[in-house]
């Protein structure tokens, strides 16, 4: 059976990427599209001409589609996602920028609900791969920090990549001693500071995402990276996660956890 799909930041530089996804599979179908500021035209975004185009949360109906792609902005994720799991549609939400809280909590709601749903940081197989190889090397490198390297219209910073890469470090580094109090001569210069892991936001035109990790040892370095060379490295993920989401029985986070 067709799977119905609203996309949500369709006019989005992502969203227009899964327009052209989703258009391409046979077994789903674009159903309706969320933008504040979208024109209702729906052939100037490559959406079917029977596809709805919704300007707010509000007018959407309930089980309108089966899945909910969203790529859109850090201050509407956490009520787009809440609003699919609770109007029985299953979110598949690529929008980073989410608090751990907020997380939480809209896990919790998906198993009330027992609704399924899938966050992930990162669709690209470079940038979930780096994640796991980063997190194995924390074992053997306690002392590591992330730069990560960003397009210039990018909202959020650390990007949620960067912040997942830390947190698995945190959690998978042994015991370790602070760094003693530095002295910033220029103010930031030494980046975020998430639990000791130094995280370093550069946001310059020309490039599209990219993270490095960096680990020091004893007269040894490590250094892992990925490149997104262009967003298409994000489609291959998008793709299981539409034909994978509905498999799951709750809100699950990381695309790992679904390959
Ligand atoms: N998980 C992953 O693999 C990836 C995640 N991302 C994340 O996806 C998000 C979008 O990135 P990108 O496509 O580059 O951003 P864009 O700025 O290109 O697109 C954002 C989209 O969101 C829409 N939008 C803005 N406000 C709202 C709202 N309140 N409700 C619904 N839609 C809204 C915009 O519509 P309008 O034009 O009408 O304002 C636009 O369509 C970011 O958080 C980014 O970090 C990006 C790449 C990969
Ligand atoms: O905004 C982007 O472009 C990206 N956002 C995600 C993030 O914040 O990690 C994923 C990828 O880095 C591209």
């Amino acid at each position: 059976m067709t799977k119905k799909v609203l996309i949500a930041g369709f006019t989005g530089a992502m969203g227009q990427k899964t327009v052209a996804l989703v258009n391409s599979l046979p077994d789903f179908e674009i159903v309706a599209g969320l933008s504040p500021i979208a024109e209702h035209d729906p052939e100037k975004y490559h959406l079917p001409a029977d596809a709805q185009i919704f300007e707010k949360l509000s007018d959407i109906p309930a089980g309108i589609a089966d899945i909910w792609v969203d790529f859109t902005t850090p201050s509407s994720v956490y009520d787009n996602t809440k609003f699919a799991l609770t109007h029985g549609i299953a979110p598949v939400i690529g929008t980073t920028g989410l608090t751990d809280a907020q997380q939480e909590e809209l896990v919790a709601i998906s198993k009330e609900k027992k609704q399924a749903g899938l966050i992930a940081p990162n669709f690209g197989m470079s940038a979930v791969l780096l994640m796991k190889f980063a997190q194995e090397a924390a074992k053997y490198f306690p002392d590591a920090e992330i730069i990560e390297m960003h397009h210039a219209d990018k909202k959020d910073a650390p990007s949620g990549t960067a912040l997942s890469t830390a947190k698995l470090i945190a959690k998978n580094r042994p015991e370790h001693e602070t760094a003693p109090d530095e002295i910033e001569s220029l103010n930031g210069v030494r980046g975020g500071d998430y639990r000791g892991i130094r995280i370093h936001s550069v946001r310059l035109p020309g490039y599209i995402a990219h993270e490095q990790v960096l680990f020091g040892g004893n007269g040894e370095a490590l250094t892992i990276r990925q490149d997104s060379f262009d967003r298409q490295s994000f489609m291959s993920g998008v793709k299981v996660a539409l034909e994978k989401v509905d498999q799951l029985d709750h809100l699950v986070i990381g695309l790992e956890n679904i390959l």
